[in-house]
């Protein structure tokens, strides 16, 4: 990855950070971006100085449009923020819904066109970030199950339609981040990972070396594929969270 420049979003936590890591240490240059300049900076110290850290809200349009125009030729542009909430549909308010569509969906479309340019130019790689199996319907994760699917169609227009830039959506299953701890307790992720084919999580390490072969190159025969790393979670049943 010596030489190459790539975008990671959300990269001060979880998957984001560790993505971040891999590239680096593979010698790519990595920008990353989230909004709290906090845990950007803890990913900086333990990234050294080929990350450059900087924080952006990629649901403002305008800047985060700016910004991404800024960097010029991309090689690689990891749209990994994202999340929701969990809640029965008939909890989810329009605002809510609003927001997890606009995170999950609308702003990533965003970010994708600001970066056209620069990954055309450069020929190349786009790595979105989605949920395992969400079109088969994800019980208590109704806006962003439609809002991650939209995610993979996206994927295979842009894949049509931009020639030369290989685009990549990878749908984990569970990885037990802060993240997902947060949003879900322990005996709903046990549950959930016993009920995988596989019988278990996915790690950290696994989704960061795919992001960083498909990056690489190792995969360029292919675009616009769905790639879903979850253990087989997906073949079993549609997932409930709700119980
Ligand atoms: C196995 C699973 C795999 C998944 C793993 C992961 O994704 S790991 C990733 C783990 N990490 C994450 O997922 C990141 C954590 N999530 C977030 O950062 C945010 O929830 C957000 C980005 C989704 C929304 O951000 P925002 O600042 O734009 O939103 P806001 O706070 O201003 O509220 C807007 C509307 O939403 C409503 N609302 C909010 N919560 C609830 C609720 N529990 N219930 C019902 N409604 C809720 C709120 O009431 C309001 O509507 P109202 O009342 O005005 O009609
Ligand atoms: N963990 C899991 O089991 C799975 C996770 N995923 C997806 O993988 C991605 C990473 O998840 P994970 O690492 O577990 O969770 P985290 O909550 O740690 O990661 C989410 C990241 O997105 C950033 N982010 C959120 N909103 C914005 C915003 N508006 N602008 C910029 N950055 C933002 C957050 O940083 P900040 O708050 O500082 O902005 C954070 O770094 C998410 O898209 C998640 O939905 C998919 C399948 C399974």
């Amino acid at each position: 990855m010596r030489g190459r420049t790539a975008l990671v979003t959300g990269a001060g936590t979880g998957i984001g950070r560790a993505v971040a890591l891999r590239l680096v240490e593979l010698g790519a240059d990595v920008v990353g971006v989230g909004r709290r300049p906090e845990r950007l900076a803890e990913t900086a110290r333990l990234a050294g100085e080929r990350f450059e850290a900087t924080p952006l809200d990629v649901r403002d349009r305008a800047a985060a449009a700016a910004f991404v125009a800024g960097l010029g030729r991309l090689d690689l542009l990891v749209n990994n923020a994202g999340g929701q909430f969990v809640a029965p549909a008939a909890g989810i308010s329009r605002r809510g819904f609003d927001a997890v569509a606009d995170l999950n969906l609308t702003a990533l479309a965003a970010l994708l066109q600001a970066a056209r340019a620069g990954l055309t130019t450069a020929g190349g790689r786009v790595v979105n970030l989605s949920l395992s199996a969400p079109d088969r319907g994800i019980a208590g994760l109704a806006h962003s199950a439609a809002a991650r699917a939209g995610i993979a169609a996206l994927t295979r227009s842009l894949a049509r339609e931009w020639p030369g830039v290989r685009l990549f959506c990878l749908a984990p299953g569970t990885v037990l981040t802060a993240g997902v701890g947060d949003e879900l307790p322990p005996e709903v992720l046990a549950r959930i990972v016993a009920t995988t084919p596989l019988g278990r999580d996915t790690s950290l390490a696994e989704v960061a070396e795919w992001v960083a072969a498909l990056g690489s190159g190792v995969a360029d025969a292919v675009s616009g594929a769905l790639i879903e790393l979850d253990g087989g979670s997906g073949l079993v049943s549609a997932a409930s969270l709700t119980g």
